[in-house]
């Protein structure tokens, strides 16, 4: 039997897919998935949030023309001779506080006591700081001459009315939630952090600690995709080990979809003869298979699942395979719902210490760590290709990008490295 156009059939008789490029796989993904709607915080809510629209300042900051310090609003002209030898003594009409408008106008001839943070009073045009004047109450003799508006923090010099003082996106720390404060603003609409679902599926999974019997594993791949979706930002919900199990895998995701903005799964995809998820998701027809042309992570899923069409990311199950896939498709598909950009990691060129082969036709992603301290940034690959690496991948920082035409890479080459996260001591 010849395979249809465009496929192929498996022993099982299910269509399959020509392999796709990374590219085709992650515009699937980032099309199937949307920044949520915002949510109105209080600003000691919206700390740490991420902004969901760009901020307009209502008012000028500062708000009105206002003294720098604690001395004497004055006419220039009349001190300008100012000096230790030729003091000019001034009659003061009073007291400015801040927190009040001025009551006084500075008249030619005469000034008034100002106090940091208090209105300038009309007709002034600089501060005299006290420590230039002898301090008087009813007098003051001016020692030395300021230059016009020292001391003066206008009106709208720090932010104009109506201008854009934060752009969406902002992640809203210390000082974006004191700016904020600033401008009178009590609430700001945030993206809501998406709520992620993670699932490791296989039956020879243990929870980490429990004894292994022969063939099981510790599951690791739940703990390092619930880390991940944290570090990019959103909330984790692991569920841990689902068996290979039809009903038993059917069930953990329709559990979990009423607190889902997505779900992971890892493990299953391939083409094993207990590959269930693959097997599971594929029959409701709402979830695509593909092999991606990578290593690692070759065979991927994505599609949308329940009454809410949640979307669904199917991991392959090898760690490294897993971790490279997040890399790769979820955190550009988190940061997407999370509203914020770039998507993707930065890319940094680096020379490559040590030689590296790569399979023909797929793109790589070596496990490496990067120096940048010296003036060309160099990487060091960590290990080798096979995707069950862990103890490698945990001493890794970067990953080597090989593009899918290249075999070989010599030392001494400039290559595309992608920064993780740093986190040496
Ligand atoms: N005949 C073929 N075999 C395989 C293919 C293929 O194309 N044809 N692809 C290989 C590639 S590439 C990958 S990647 C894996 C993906 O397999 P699955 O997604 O189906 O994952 P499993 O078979 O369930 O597990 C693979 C491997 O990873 C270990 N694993 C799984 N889950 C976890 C976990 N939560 N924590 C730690 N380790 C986990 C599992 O024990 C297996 O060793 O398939 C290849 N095979
Ligand atoms: O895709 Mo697998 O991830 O090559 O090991």
């Amino acid at each position: 039997m010849s395979a249809p156009q465009g496929g192929q059939l498996w022993a099982s008789g299910r269509r399959q897919h020509d392999p796709v490029s990374v590219e085709e796989h992650l515009e699937r993904v980032l099309r199937g998935v949307a920044p949520l709607a915002p949510l109105d915080l209080v600003l000691a809510e919206a700390h740490g949030r991420l902004l969901a629209e760009d901020v307009v300042s209502a008012t000028a900051l500062p708000p009105f023309d206002n003294s720098s310090m604690d001395g004497y609003a004055v006419r220039v002209e009349d001190v300008a001779g100012a000096s230790e030898s030729t003091p000019v003594t001034l009659p003061v009409v009073g007291d400015v506080p801040a927190g009040t408008a001025s009551p006084y106008t500075v008249q030619p001839g005469f000034t008034a006591r100002v106090m940091t943070g208090a209105p300038l009073p009309p007709g002034a045009e600089a501060v005299v700081p006290v420590e230039w004047t002898d301090g008087g109450v009813a007098a003051v003799v001016v020692r030395r001459a300021p230059e016009p508006g020292q001391y003066v923090r206008r009106r709208g010099e720090d932010v104009a009315e109506g201008e854009t003082v934060l752009r969406a996106g902002t992640r809203i720390g210390p000082p974006q939630v004191g700016l904020l404060a600033a401008v009178g603003r009590p609430r700001v609409p945030v993206r809501p952090r998406p709520r992620v679902v993670v699932m490791s599926t296989g039956s020879e999974l243990v929870e980490p600690g429990q004894p292994l019997a022969p063939g099981q594993i510790s599951d690791s791949n739940s703990f390092m995709l619930t880390a991940a979706v944290r570090e990019a930002g959103c909330i984790a919900y692991n569920v841990g080990i689902v068996p290979d199990e039809r009903r038993v895998l059917l069930d953990a995701i329709e559990d979990q979809l009423i607190r889902a903005d997505l779900v992971i799964t890892t493990g299953g995809v391939s083409a094993g003869a207990y590959d269930m998820v693959k097997d599971v998701l594929s029959r409701l027809g709402t979830v695509r298979f593909d092999r991606v042309r990578m290593q690692p992570g070759m065979p991927q899923g994505f599609g949308v699942v329940g009454p809410d069409s949640t979307p669904i990311i199917t991991l392959p199950g090898n760690p490294v395979s897993a971790f490279v896939s997040f890399e790769v498709f979820v955190r550009p598909a988190l940061r997407r719902m999370l509203g914020v950009e770039p998507l993707q990691r930065p890319l940094v060129r680096a020379v490559l210490t040590e030689g590296l082969r790569s399979p023909a036709g797929k793109r790589q992603y070596a496990r490496a760590r990067l120096d940048a301290s010296g003036p060309r940034p160099r990487v060091a690959p960590v290990g080798g290709p096979g995707s069950h690496l862990v103890g490698d991948l945990a001493l890794s920082d970067a990953l080597v990008v090989v593009p899918e035409d290249v075999t070989e890479v010599p030392a001494g080459a400039e290559v595309d490295v992608m920064v993780l996260e740093r986190r040496r001591a």
